[in-house]
C-alpha cells in the first residue's frame, strides 16, 4: 500500500507557481527523499502534507484516504526551524506538546530514554544535534506512522549528522514511512530507498540512487583537482561541469578524447593540476544533467 499518493498537485503563491503538477507515490515503510536546491518547492510540498497548507488543485491520499485533519494525525513533522521552547527544559517541552497533541504522558519518559536526552536541561543549553533530537522526540509523541523531516541535518556537524541518520534508519526498521527534504546529495544517498529530484516546482526524476545515476547514460565524468585556472574555457567545449572548492567535474561523451584537451586547456591557462581521474557519477551529476545547473546553485 502507498503511504502517500500525490496526483497533479499545484500550488501558487500569488502569481508565482511554486508546485507545477507534482505526481508522487511514497510506499509504506520506505525512506523517500526529496532532493533539490533551495527554492525547488520541497518545503511547500511538505507544508501541504504536514501543516495543511492550502493548495490550488490536485489530490493527496494518506494510506488510501484523502488528506484531512484526521489523516494528519498519522503524520509526524519536524520542520526546518526548531519548535522547542528555549526556556523550558527537555521534559517540560515534551510535556507541553504532549498536552497540545493530547498524547499519552508515558511517552515522555520513553522518548527521553530513547533519544538519550538530558531531561532537566533547558532547550537553549542543548547542542544542535540534541536540539534536533528533541524536535524529533516531539514529533513522535503521538506515534505517527509517517514521519516528515525538512532538511533534518542542516547546521549539524558531521558526527551529529551521522547519529541522526542512524536514528532515522531506526524509524524505518520499526516500519515507519519517512519523507525527508534535503539539498545534500550525501544525505539522500545515505538514507533514502528512493529519491525524487526536484527543480523549480517539478519532480524531474524518481528512483533509487542507482537508477538515477543510470540516467547519466554513456557519458563519463572527469574530475580534476588542483589550483584551477581557465575553467571558462572548459565550458566552451564541455558545457556541463561543476566547479567546487578546487574540484572540477566535467561531463564528457568520450573520456579518452576529452582528457588531453582538458589538461591542455587548464595547463595553458596556468592551472596546477594535482589529480585527474574518470569518476563514477554522483546524484549531483545527475541533477546537472537533468537541469543544467548544480545542486547548491541558488
Ligand atoms: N509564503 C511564500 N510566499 C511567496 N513565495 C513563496 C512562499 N514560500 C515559498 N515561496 C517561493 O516558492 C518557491 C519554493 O519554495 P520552497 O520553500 O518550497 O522551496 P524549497 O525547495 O523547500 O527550498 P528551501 O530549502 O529554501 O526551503 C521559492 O521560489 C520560494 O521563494
Amino acid at each position: 500500500m502507498s503511504a502517500i499518493r500525490i496526483k497533479n498537485l499545484m500550488k501558487s503563491y500569488g502569481d508565482f507557481l511554486a508546485l507545477k503538477g507534482i505526481n508522487l507515490e511514497i510506499k509504506e515503510s520506505e525512506i523517500f527523499a526529496l532532493l533539490g536546491p533551495n527554492g525547488a518547492g520541497k518545503t511547500t510540498l511538505i507544508r501541504i502534507l504536514a501543516e495543511g497548507l492550502k493548495f490550488d488543485s490536485g489530490d493527496i491520499e494518506v494510506f488510501g484516504k484523502k488528506l484531512s485533519k484526521k489523516t494528519a494525525r498519522l503524520i509526524g513533522y519536524v520542520p526546518q526551524e526548531s519548535i522547542s521552547y528555549d526556556l523550558l527544559t527537555v521534559e517540560e517541552n515534551l510535556a507541553f506538546y504532549a498536552d497540545l497533541y493530547d498524547a499519552p504522558k508515558e511517552r515522555i519518559k520513553e522518548l527521553i530514554k530513547r533519544f538519550d536526552l538530558p531531561a532537566k536541561k533547558k532547550a537553549r543549553e542543548l547542542s544542535g544535534g540534541f536540539k534536533r533530537r528533541l524536535n524529533l522526540a516531539i514529533s513522535l509523541l503521538y506515534e505517527p506512522k509517517i514521519l516528515i523531516l525538512d532538511e533534518p541535518s542542516t547546521g549539524l556537524d558531521v558526527p551529529s549528522r551521522r547519529q541522526l541518520w542512524e536514528i532515522i534508519k531506526g524509524f524505518k526498521r520499526e516500519g515507519k514511512t519517512i519523507l525527508l527534504a534535503t539539498h545534500y546529495m550525501e544525505e539522500a544517498e545515505a538514507l533514502a530507498d528512493r529519491i525524487a529530484i526536484m527543480n523549480e516546482g517539478r519532480v524531474v526524476a524518481v528512483g533509487t540512487a542507482d537508477e538515477l545515476k543510470a540516467l547519466i547514460g554513456e557519458e563519463s565524468i572527469i574530475q580534476v583537482e588542483g589550483i584551477l585556472k581557465g575553467v571558462e574555457g572548459i565550458g566552451e567545449i564541455f558545457p556541463r561541469f561543476i566547479e567546487k572548492s578546487g574540484t572540477l567535474r566535467i561531463h564528457v561523451k568520450n573520456s579518452r578524447e576529452a582528457l588531453p584537451k582538458i589538461v591542455e586547456l587548464l595547463i595553458s591557462a596556468g592551472s596546477e593540476i594535482k589529480a585527474i581521474k574518470v569518476e563514477e557519477p554522483t546524484l549531483e551529476d545527475v541533477f546537472l544533467k537533468l537541469t543544467g545547473r548544480a545542486l547548491d546553485e541558488v
